[in-house]
């Protein structure tokens, strides 16, 4: 498995830009806690609607609610989901029973000292997850996304190792260090948001062709299987 999934996406013109360019996965944080949605939801369901398949759009979401979760995904009309808050195993199980068909990621934020806890996530949650996505905290503003910090990549490589699960490597993934990255954990999937703006806020074309192009020839170079 080699996914790319570029998150953050603003708009039609920037979700287009990103499909001709090679990106597999366009993530939409919504509803976030901090209320600044960088896209509307009528916005973001006219993309999904129209996304081409092997495409596809995946909600970035706090909520902890399996209830919740499953009727924005149906508003939404996606089929995926990454669930970047607390939930529950309670939650995350009612979820799993209640939706098989969504996908359903569930992130891992590393922290200086917390592998430990991490790894026991993954063996309690592995039953109904499809997908691990990590992620870095920022101990400064306490964001646990978008941070457009790295973390210890001995630690991405631990969790991949332990996980049967296959997981998405994210956190201040760039041009510039994403061939290295995939070379050193071998995820079966990438992310990244931060990294790939200009300074208008916007995703950056020459960013991401060259973000797709090097990422590419490294999942090659581990001998990783393409998304069709
Ligand atoms: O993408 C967001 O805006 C976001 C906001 C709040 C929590 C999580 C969020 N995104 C999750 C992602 O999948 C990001 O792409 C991931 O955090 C990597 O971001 P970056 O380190 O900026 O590349």
């Amino acid at each position: 498995m080699s996914i790319i999934q570029v998150a953050g996406i603003i708009d039609a013109k920037e979700a287009d830009m990103l499909i001709n360019e090679g990106v597999d996965w366009l993530g939409f944080p919504l509803r976030l806690p901090s209320g600044r949605d960088d896209i509307s939801e009528s916005e973001a369901t006219s993309i999904l609607q129209s996304l081409p398949k092997p495409h596809r759009g995946v909600l970035i979401s706090y909520m902890t609610e399996a209830d919740e979760v499953s009727r924005f995904c149906d508003q939404l009309c996606l089929d995926a989901v990454q669930l970047h808050g607390d939930i529950s195993m309670k939650e995350l199980a009612k979820l799993r029973e209640a939706r098989p068909d969504l996908y359903l990621l569930k992130s891992l934020v590393v922290r200086s000292d917390n592998m430990n806890g991490l790894l026991q996530l993954i063996d309690d949650s592995s039953e109904w997850v499809d997908m691990y996505i990590t992620d870095t905290f920022d101990p400064i503003t306490g964001a646990k996304g978008a941070t457009g910090i790295t973390h210890d990549w001995s630690v991405s490589k631990e969790l991949v190792r332990h996980s049967e699960r296959p997981l998405m490597m994210a956190g201040g993934l760039s041009p510039e260090n994403i061939g290295e990255a995939i070379r050193e954990v071998q995820p079966a999937a990438i992310d990244a948001h931060s990294l790939l703006e200009g300074p208008d806020g916007r995703k950056d074309r020459n960013k991401i062709r060259r973000f797709v192009s090097e990422a590419r020839a490294a999942f090659d170079e581990i001998g990783a299987t393409t998304l069709v």
